[in-house]
């Protein structure tokens, strides 16, 4: 029998024999490949492959060219492999370039809320698995290192000078982790009342930021520059996709100039768009306020003869709030999202859907994505160009649509009553709910901890239930989509009994698509096929 598979071969020979033939679009990558994958990823040339305690640069400021100190501004990869297939894909610390710093020991274990805690300080090795889902014969994956309080810490509370800046769209939740992080001092001292600035005590129930937000105008330069100026030590960033690749550019400008500064992001986006984590705060908030235009949808619809209640809701290019709300409500016959393309005439069409549910049961609910049908909208209008950070701005696909039924209907000769319900922008501007709540709270504590041990270079993410510290490049490289082939997925549409709107082959596409980017972002299979096995000399097992 095949003895367990491990991806602990050395960086340099990964990376040598990592470039074989690209497999079929059904195979299942070994651990071994997606450890290639990891040391050979374009936008990662540096790499530092740890196994068991062997660190080895592979590329990096030592050589003191100008090569060199192009590869130094790149994303580091940081592997440590073990048995049975583990992989810890581990973030950068600030002693991976600043060696003899001193620790300090935690002044948390002087605060005596937490003397009741049996184990408040995380073990230094724990880590969490990306995969809740493995088997016995299967390799362990993908794991990051476990958020929380480490025993030692890297900065002196009394040292410690954060800023924290919010980017991006608004997003119910920003408030409660700004004053969680702007309550770090407070969170380990016993006396919170004169460590917690008066101003940010109830700003976790407004909605917005109370530090305002932008898009566009990242300058590396000049912001490094200015955390330099003002001493600052720890940065915190709260924003979505975008925000989070600037703040991976800013830790390695930091890095480049050897300060020692913790850069650490706190992923936000209602759209639910960041991938690895369980989902992103404000999320949660954004489904449920959306029940109450739903709602008005429903009951309008219901009232007319032939009503149509229609809603937008927000989803530059993942539908997670129009699915989860549609799935919340029940009232809703059809969720039509970015991933999945619908058409409007013909057989299997949206307006045979629509005639056929309206004679049914003489009234309808349509909650569609703003993302959603933006091809079939840019056939008849030209795009809108791109926002200042250079997100595609999207044509209005609730007004299009609107206008593309009534005129439907109007050439069949029947009259139906359609209200377009636009709550976007009410729905992110409202403070989060009790769960977003605690959940940003919580997310704000991990990240403190995260920075004040040391690390940087990191994302604090929920992964299967748990905090952990996830490497910047993991989160900015794709976008978290919603799975047309995942069961999740068919569920709205049984509860809908709506189209699918796609062919056979449209679904062999998309499943293959997603088994090719499953293969490179989320780690080893579960099951990899026996040849794939690979042992610790870097041989392939029988
Ligand atoms: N590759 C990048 N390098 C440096 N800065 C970037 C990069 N991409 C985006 N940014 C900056 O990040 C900030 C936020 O980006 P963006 O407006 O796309 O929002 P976001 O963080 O993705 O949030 P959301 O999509 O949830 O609104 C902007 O100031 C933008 O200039
Ligand atoms: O109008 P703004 O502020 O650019 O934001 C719109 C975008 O921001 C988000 O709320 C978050 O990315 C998207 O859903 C939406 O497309
Ligand atoms: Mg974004």
């Amino acid at each position: 029998m095949a003895s367990p598979p491990t991806a602990s071969a050395s960086a340099s020979e990964a990376a040598e024999s990592g470039r074989r033939s690209a497999p079929g679009p059904i195979d299942v990558p070994s651990p071994r490949d997606h450890l290639h994958h990891l040391l050979d990823r374009r936008d990662t040339p540096r790499v530092v492959h740890v196994e068991g305690t062997t660190m080895q640069r592979q590329r990096g400021e030592a050589a003191g060219d100008a090569a060199a100190a192009a590869a130094a501004a790149k994303p580091e990869v940081k592997l440590v492999t073990g048995d049975g297939g583990y992989v810890l894909e581990d973030v950068p610390h600030v002693c991976d370039y600043l060696p003899d710093l001193p620790t300090y020991s935690n002044p948390l274990q002087d605060n005596p809320a937490y003397s009741v805690v049996k184990q408040y300080f995380v073990n230094p090795d724990d880590t969490v698995c990306q995969k809740a889902i493995v088997r016995k014969d299967g390799p362990r994956g993908n794991h990051f290192r476990r958020a929380g309080p480490r025993q030692r810490v890297f900065f002196e509370s009394d040292e410690v000078h954060a800023c924290i800046v919010t980017c991006g769209g608004l997003c119910p939740g920003l408030n409660t982790v700004i004053r969680e992080i702007g309550g770090y001092r407070g969170f380990y001292a016993c006396n919170t009342i004169d460590l917690s600035p008066k101003s940010v005590n109830d700003i976790h129930k407004r909605g917005g930021t109370v530090l305002g937000t932008s898009r566009g105008g990242h300058d590396t330069m000049k912001i490094v520059d200015s955390i330099q100026d003002r001493g600052i030590n720890q940065v915190y960033v709260i924003g979505g996709d975008g925000t989070q690749r600037g703040a991976g550019v800013i830790f390695e400008e930091i890095r480049r100039r050897g300060l020692k500064v913790a850069v650490a992001g706190i992923p936000k986006t209602i759209d639910n768009d960041i991938p690895v984590i369980d989902r992103s705060f404000g999320f949660d908030t954004a489904v449920e306020e959306a029940q109450r235009a739903i709602n008005a949808a429903h009951v309008e619809a219901g009232s007319a003869e032939n009503g149509i209640g229609l809603v937008k809701l927000m989803g530059r290019h993942s539908g997670f709030i129009a699915h989860y709300a549609t799935l919340a409500s029940r009232d809703v016959d059809c969720c039509l999202i970015p991933e999945s393309p619908f058409y409007l005439e013909g057989e299997g069409g949206l307006f045979r859907y629509l005639e056929k549910r309206l004679k049914e049961n003489g009234h309808m609910v349509i909650v569609v994505a703003e993302g959603a049908g933006q091809k079939l909208i840019n056939e008849t209008k030209e795009s809108m160009g791109k926002d200042a950070s250079g997100n595609s701005i999207l044509l209005d696909v609730g007004l299009w649509l609107s206008q593309k039924i009534k005129e439907h209907f109007k050439k069949i000769k029947t009259t139906i009553n359609l209200k377009y319900i636009d709550p976007t922008y009410m729905i992110r501007a409202i403070p989060s709910n009790a769960s977003d709540n605690v959940y940003c709270t919580l997310l704000a504590h991990s990240v403190v901890h995260g920075a004040m041990a040391g690390y940087t270079g990191f994302t604090v993410g929920q992964v299967n239930g748990r905090h952990c510290y996830i490497p910047f490049y993991r989160i900015t490289e794709k976008q978290n989509k919603v799975s047309i082939t995942d069961r999740m997925w068919a569920r709205l549409l049984s509860s809908t009994n709506q189209p699918s709107f796609l062919s056979k082959k449209d679904v062999e596409d998309a499943k293959m698509e997603e088994e090719r980017a499953s293969k490179f972002f989320d780690g080893p299979p579960p099951n990899p096929k026996v040849e794939d096995k690979v042992a610790s000399n870097g041989k392939a097992v029988k």
